[in-house]
């Protein structure tokens, strides 16, 4: 589902990243061994009275060797881009000072609401000193004091209440994807070529952001999709689009729209970080993945090209097992007709339910080869497993006690599954609860 997206901005050191990761709490998770960009701390998932909204912070995003001014002025920018709702954050401890007046200044040119957030006001003697920030003109100030948590759950409150309506409704037919991939990797040329392949009239329809335009189309056999745009990835020239802590977090943004992701490689140059990052955000997020090596026209290629490419992206990409890969070419039009088929599958594979039945007996034929691990003297034992969600498939294996659930014994369980069921281009998330 689509989430609404908050913004923090505001001059250095007013308190930004601590306000956020308040709102953000506990759901910024640090998985390990999956580089994912959740780590970087500047995009997250905030709940509050049941609505979830994704969190920005703009003071994350830095533009190298910008001028300081230019700087916080480019980060309000992004926040207008972005955001349904804007936090302004100033420093109730230092007042009001040249730089903020300059976020103020950009701030008063968009019509999204603002939310005034005057941090540091530790006690409530500085609560009286609130009022002089009225004259930035950005309404209300909302005394918060981030380290203490103080104020903060009125500050989640406004934006509640500033939130659009529930957007978008789901059509559970319609298959959602997105391009993502490093600049120059050929997503346009491959958006093209698979709008040209599907001979099919491509209709841009308004998104749920105001800026976002989203690709809909139908293929031969009737199959909806709908291409969600990546609009970052275009340049409009402003200083902000190249950086690229901005491209991540486009798409970010698309991955959390999507249903299933492309990840596109560059055939000539490889696996990078970005690729990692971008791919690990896409697992944690549960979403299909089909792994596009484009421009495989431009490689010198013997018996062996491929399985090298392939271990090479096996290793990098150790997460992404379940993740199948196509070798194209955007120029040529090599296997361009695979990709539309791969999308339909891993839809498929997503939205696949299994009978708690069928999967029982797999569960305990998985038992039966590699017995429920023992810790001091007790063992594991597992009652049955039934599947609770799709997209991704979702598995709740009953077991007497958690703890006694190892980390390498739900791999196992998960690769049994996996070679029960097809779950091709979808993560599986299994886990195990103590029966009552
Ligand atoms: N007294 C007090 N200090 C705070 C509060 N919130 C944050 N700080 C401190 O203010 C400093 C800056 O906090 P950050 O959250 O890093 O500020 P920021 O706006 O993200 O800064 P940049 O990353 O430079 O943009 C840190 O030393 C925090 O500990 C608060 O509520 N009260
Ligand atoms: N040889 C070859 N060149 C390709 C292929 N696909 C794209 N290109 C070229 O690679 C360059 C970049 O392609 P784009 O489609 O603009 O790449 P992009 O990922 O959309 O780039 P950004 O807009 O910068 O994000 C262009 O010069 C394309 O002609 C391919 O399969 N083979």
């Amino acid at each position: 589902m689509s989430l609404p997206t908050v913004a923090i901005v505001g001059r250095p050191n007013v308190g930004k990243s601590t306000i956020f990761n308040r709102i953000a709490g506990e759901r910024i998770s640090i998985v390990e061994d999956i580089p994912g960009v959740t780590r970087d701390r500047i995009y997250a998932t905030g709940e509050w009275l049941t609505r979830k909204f994704n969190i920005i912070d703009t003071g994350g995003i830095e533009l190298s060797d910008e001028p300081f001014m230019t700087e916080i002025r480019a980060q309000a920018e992004i926040a207008m881009t972005e955001a349904d709702v804007i936090i302004a954050v100033v420093d109730g401890e230092t007042g009001i000072t040249d730089a903020d007046e300059a976020v103020a200044n950009i701030l008063y040119r968009t019509d999204k609401p603002i939310i005034l957030v005057v941090n540091k006001v530790d006690n409530p003697e500085r609560r009286m000193e609130i009022f002089d920030f009225y004259s930035l003109g950005l309404g209300d100030p909302y005394p918060v004091s981030a380290v203490h948590g103080i104020g903060t759950g009125d500050v989640l409150d406004a934006i509640v209440q500033n939130l659009p309506n529930e957007i978008e409704e789901e059509n559970e037919n319609v298959i959602k994807f997105s391009l993502i991939g490093r600049p120059n990797v050929g997503k346009s040329s491959l958006i093209n070529a698979i709008l040209g392949e599907e001979r099919v009239i491509a209709s841009p329809i308004a998104g749920t952001t105001r800026d976002a335009i989203d690709t809909h189309f139908t293929d031969e056999e009737g199959q909806e999709f709908v291409m969600i745009d990546t609009a970052g990835m275009r340049k409009s020239g402003k200083i902000y689009e190249n950086t690229e802590k901005y491209s991540v977090m486009r798409a970010m943004r698309a991955i959390d729209r999507s249903d299933i992701v492309l990840m596109v490689i560059n055939a000539e140059e490889g696996i990078r970080e970005y690729d990692m990052r971008i791919a690990g955000f896409a697992h944690e997020a549960g979403k299909g993945i089909l792994i596009v090596v484009n421009k495989w026209d431009t490689l010198d290629k013997d018996n062996s090209t491929m399985k090298n490419f392939e271990q090479e992206i096996r290793i990098k990409f150790k997460f992404l097992d379940y993740a199948p890969i196509v070798y194209v070419s955007a120029k040529t039009g090599q296997r361009l007709n695979k990709l539309p088929e791969a999308i339909k599958e891993i839809h498929h594979a997503q939205n696949l339910r299994i009978s708690s039945s069928v999967l029982n007996d797999v569960i305990m034929d998985a038992v039966a080869i590699n017995p429920t691990p023992t810790d001091k003297g007790k063992r594991l034992k597992i009652f049955y497993a039934t599947q609770v969600a799709v997209k991704p498939p979702t598995f709740v294996v009953f077991v007497n006690e958690e703890e006694l659930m190892h980390f390498s014994y739900l791999r196992f369980l998960e690769n049994q599954i996996r070679k029960a069921f097809v779950f091709e281009g979808t993560p599986i998330h299994l886990i195990a609860r103590k029966r009552k």
